[in-house]
């Protein structure tokens, strides 16, 4: 069985092709991209498809284009993944909660029952969901992710330079660069220390495009899952599942 996987953020559209259990290819589209030009390469790279399964926080818009390349190229319609308040283990907090950090929850517990969570995203936004044992998630946070913050602070200042490099330190900056980057990764690893300081023996699930960046200044136990929310697609759409 051949399924291809999407997931559609607000930067960026990331998939994967699964042969069986095994990734076969993986990749991503930008937004900002002709996504016109761009879904028939994507589709062209891989070829027929028995099942495609989306996670869309997007837009309609969106989905329709994923929906109608789809059925152009493979003849099937796209399966679009919503939150079920109580399922496979996992009792959300509140009903209007992104897929995306549904997904990224229902991936995590199915993983680990026997630890409390802190399920981090950290993409265009950055989302922090906090899962207990028992599956149930008892909140969150969604706050400007860092690429975000960089522009906020250009767009909405007369002084501050645009930071398109990433920043490799926590440190405080000498410069305007350095006081930017090295001030909006602080920020965004202080949510997360703060959280899993107060909330003892927690492990951090984190992913999200900027995951890999923010994973060396978590200070306790972390586990980085760039495919955390498609992991949670095949969860929510697996047939039978036990538990
Ligand atoms: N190759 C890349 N292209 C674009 N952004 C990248 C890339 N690699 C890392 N990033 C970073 O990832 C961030 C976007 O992350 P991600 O793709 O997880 O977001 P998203 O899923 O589209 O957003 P969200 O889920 O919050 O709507 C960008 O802000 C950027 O800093
Ligand atoms: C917060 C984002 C943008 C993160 O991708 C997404 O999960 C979303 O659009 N959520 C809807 C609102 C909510 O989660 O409360």
């Amino acid at each position: 069985m051949r399924i291809l996987e999407l997931d559609a953020g607000n930067s960026r559209l990331k998939w994967r092709l699964l042969n069986g259990d095994t990734v076969a290819s993986h990749g991503y589209l930008a937004n900002s991209d002709n996504w016109l030009q761009g879904l028939p390469l994507l589709m062209g790279q891989v070829e027929q498809v028995d099942c495609a399964r989306a996670s869309i926080v997007s837009g309609r818009e969106r989905f329709e284009l994923l929906n109608a390349a789809i059925d152009r190229h493979f003849n099937i319609s796209l399966q679009q993944a919503s939150v079920k308040p109580d399922w496979r283990g996992v009792r959300v907090a509140y009903p209007g909660i992104g897929v995306d950090r549904w997904l990224a929850m229902l991936a995590a517990n199915h993983q680990d029952r026997q630890t409390d969570k802190i399920v981090v995203s950290c993409g265009t936004a950055i989302t922090l969901d906090m899962l207990n044992r028992d599956g149930e998630h008892l909140g969150g946070y969604i706050v400007p992710g860092i690429g975000l913050m960089k522009k906020m602070l250009h767009a909405n200042t007369a002084q501050l330079p645009m930071v398109e490099m990433a920043a490799s330190s926590v440190s405080p900056g000498k410069n305007s660069m350095d006081c930017i980057n090295n001030g909006v990764l602080a920020m965004a690893a202080a949510m997360v220390n703060e959280q899993q300081t107060t909330h003892k023996d927690c492990v951090v699930y984190l992913t999200g495009g900027d995951g890999a960046l923010l994973k060396p200044y978590i200070n306790g136990e972390c586990f980085y899952h760039p495919e955390l929310v498609m992991d949670g697609l095949s969860f929510a759409f697996e047939e039978a599942v036990l538990g």
